[in-house]
């Protein structure tokens, strides 16, 4: 089958003048629809490109991006994303904030004046409720708690329902209960919605819980040296974490960022 996402030996270097910076060696990685992959790997070997790449903010120096067969870019991609800083315009409230890519990404942004004040704002409540904002909808971002305002992210970043949800280290910033809070919000959300996601982490218990599958990287210049399947049956719960059998995977993981030799670099001439 057709994945959705296929990066086809793709390779990075970035270049700010005279100094250029090989993030990426040759990569492959094969995305379903549906999967949730986490990229994990030593700071730097370049987790947040391969988001870049996947967001078409970043074209790859060499190789190729597919999406459901064709190159990026032939065809817009709707992508949700959200980082560690929760990012929420303070002047808006949750509300409105969730609603904003409906606002501003097509084809939802054609029907925006028509539907605000019904459909989509049923839409937007709907999520809220989901994730226990909704009585929070018409407060602005500062009078809710870092674990709140990320909830309200995670909305934002699914409201237009994504081909692709990208997640840069979204819990980051927050506390371990929070952050636990957090990942069962992302389970519930991905379980009941199906999307394709791309979890950049550097919490491997974070990425075991969360993944379908967990891409170890190597040093930079990153490359994927293991793709690793999580099989333990959904929905998860947080007190498995702890259990001897999910602590070996996250053992297993840590070894190999810890031992895994950086990639050795392609002479320049071949590049
Ligand atoms: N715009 C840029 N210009 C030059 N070099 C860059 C640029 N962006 C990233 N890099 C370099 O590319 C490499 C990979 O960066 P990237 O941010 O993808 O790594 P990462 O694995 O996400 O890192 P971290 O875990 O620390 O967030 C790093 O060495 C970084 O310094």
């Amino acid at each position: 089958m057709t994945p959705l996402v296929h990066f086809d030996e793709v390779c990075v270097e970035y270049d700010a003048g005279r100094e250029k910076t090989l993030a990426l060696q040759p990569t492959t990685l094969e995305v379903a629809k549906g999967d949730f992959i986490a990229l994990v790997g030593p700071s730097g070997c370049g987790k947040s490109t391969i988001l870049k790449l996947a967001s078409e903010l970043l074209a790859p120096t060499a190789g190729h991006i597919f999406f459901a067969g064709r190159e990026l870019g032939a065809e817009p991609v709707r992508v949700g994303m959200a980082f560690q800083s929760a990012s929420l315009l303070p002047w808006l409230s949750i509300r409105d904030n969730v609603m904003l890519p409906l606002k501003i990404v097509p084809p939802f942004r054609e029907h925006y004046r028509a539907k605000r004040k019904g459909e989509y704002r049923d839409r937007v409540d709907a999520l809220l409720a989901q994730v226990g904002l909704l009585d929070f909808a018409d407060k602005n971002p500062w009078q809710l708690s870092g674990g709140m305002q990320q909830r309200a992210n995670l909305c934002r970043a699914l409201v237009h329902d994504p081909d692709l949800l990208l997640l840069d280290e979204p819990f980051g910033a927050l506390d371990q209960f929070t952050r636990e809070e957090l990942w069962s919000t992302l389970q519930d959300l991905w379980m009941a919605r199906g999307s394709t996601v791309l979890l950049v982490t550097h919490d491997l218990r974070e990425a075991a819980f969360l993944a379908n599958r967990i891409c170890v990287m190597s040093a930079r210049p990153g490359r994927i040296i293991e793709d690793r399947q999580v099989t333990t049956p959904r929905p998860r719960q947080i007190s498995q974490t702890f259990r001897p059998e999910f602590v070996s995977i996250v053992e297993q993981l840590r070894e190999l960022i810890v031992h895994a030799p950086a990639a050795p670099q392609i002479p320049e001439a071949a590049q």
